[in-house]
């Protein structure tokens, strides 16, 4: 990580209580794709073009229900209030005022109504998508869409890659499996088949089939992106279903570890898709230059998880503001260096192995 987002990591470790540490930092089984996830992007260079730069670039992109200020996004991740008491709501002002999108978890500790109403208080423009785990009670998940429909969320987006939950072998060492007394996953109150008054549990189920993802899509006028996308085939039925976007991931490392580093399974899936709909990936992006890797690979833009826990629990808002600016400025420079005026110009021949002459 650069001196800016370690130097965040660092105190976001010391501030945070070991359990929760553990909670955000790891992955599944032995952490191999945890650590390959990052390592894949330093297999990788790029060679600049020379000579046809511009002092001021273009970082903004298009995206389904949002126009966002850089091609970086902040990845769904749960639990908020275990790093920072303002928890979400922080979060949310930081990306409203970085100009970017919040992909707001279901797994949030403030509801997603009050999370769109904070970054809305930044930028009244800004948007939020909501992140999904189809129920196995369509009710419920009806009911779910309705209330990020009602919040104002621009887009959702339904993670797929969970039929089971992942084996951290962290959590099960510290014996975490629940939020402490005091927290909630906020959206999941008063749903139907739940108890008056108090929250249901997530479900993940191994029996979600793309009908499913149909009737979640007939349901809603609302732009929806899979994610979770890792084999091409997955990427090209996508595609035929209608679905608005992709993001190539492997869930930070957390669900199977024996799947390849998102980046590796980038350049298939951007094939597949060839252009038809947006492929966000996310796992792994620490740097400004991973950003520009990954926009040459074929990404239309990338998320990151990870780095904004560290921001936030290091210093709240300001510190989910530190992150994004500094991934900001890093990519801008990235870009400067390798001759490019906008996010067009990050082609694959930018894109070459390193440590053998290509
Ligand atoms: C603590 C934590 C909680 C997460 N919770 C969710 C979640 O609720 N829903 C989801 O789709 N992905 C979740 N993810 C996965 C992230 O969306 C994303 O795929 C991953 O963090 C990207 O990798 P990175 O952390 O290396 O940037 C979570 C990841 C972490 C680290
Ligand atoms: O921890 C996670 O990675 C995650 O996706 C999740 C899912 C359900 C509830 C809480 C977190």
């Amino acid at each position: 990580m650069s001196p800016g987002l370690s130097d965040l990591h660092d105190r976001a470790r010391a501030l945070l209580d070991p359990v929760h540490y553990d909670y955000f930092a790891g992955g599944a089984a032995d952490e191999v794709v945890l650590g390959e996830n990052e390592r894949a992007f330093g297999r990788l260079a790029l060679l600049p073009r020379i000579l046809r730069g511009t002092p001021v670039r273009d970082l903004a992109v298009a995206l389904p229900g949002a126009r966002a200020s850089m091609p970086v996004v902040v990845a769904p991740t749960a639990f908020h209030r275990l790093a920072h008491p303002d928890g979400e709501l922080a979060t949310a002002r930081a990306t409203a005022a970085a100009g970017t999108v919040l992909v707001s978890s279901m797994a949030s500790t403030v509801a997603v109504g009050a999370v769109v109403a904070a970054a809305r208080s930044v930028d009244p423009a800004a948007a939020v998508w909501f992140q999904l785990y189809l129920q196995p009670d369509p009710e419920v998940t009806r009911c779910l869409v309705r209330r990020a429909e009602d919040a104002g969320c621009t887009a959702l987006v339904v993670t797929a890659d969970s039929p089971v939950f992942g084996r951290r072998e962290r959590d099960v060492r510290n014996g975490f499996d629940d939020l402490p007394e005091g927290f909630a996953a906020e959206n999941m109150r008063d749903l139907p088949g739940g108890p008056p008054g108090g929250t249901r549990d997530i479900e993940m189920s191994a029996a979600l089939s793309w009908e499913d993802l149909d009737r979640v899509r007939a349901s809603t006028a609302l732009p929806v992106l899979l994610k979770g996308v890792l084999h091409p085939e997955d990427a090209r039925l996508a595609v035929d279903r209608g679905l608005d976007g992709v993001v190539v991931s492997n869930h930070g490392g957390r669900q199977f570890d024996a799947v390849p580093a998102a980046l590796d399974a980038l350049p298939r899936v951007a094939a597949a898709v060839d252009g038809a709909i947006p492929v966000l990936l996310d796992g792994g992006v620490r740097r400004g230059s991973d950003v520009a890797l990954a926009l040459a690979l074929g990404a239309t833009a990338v998320g990151v998880g990870r780095p904004v826990l560290w921001g936030l629990a290091a210093d709240g808002e300001q510190g989910v503001r530190q992150v994004l600016d500094l991934l900001r400025d890093e990519f801008d420079h990235a870009l400067a260096l390798c001759g490019g005026r906008d996010l067009a110009d990050l082609t694959r021949d930018l894109v070459v192995t390193r440590g053998t002459p290509w």
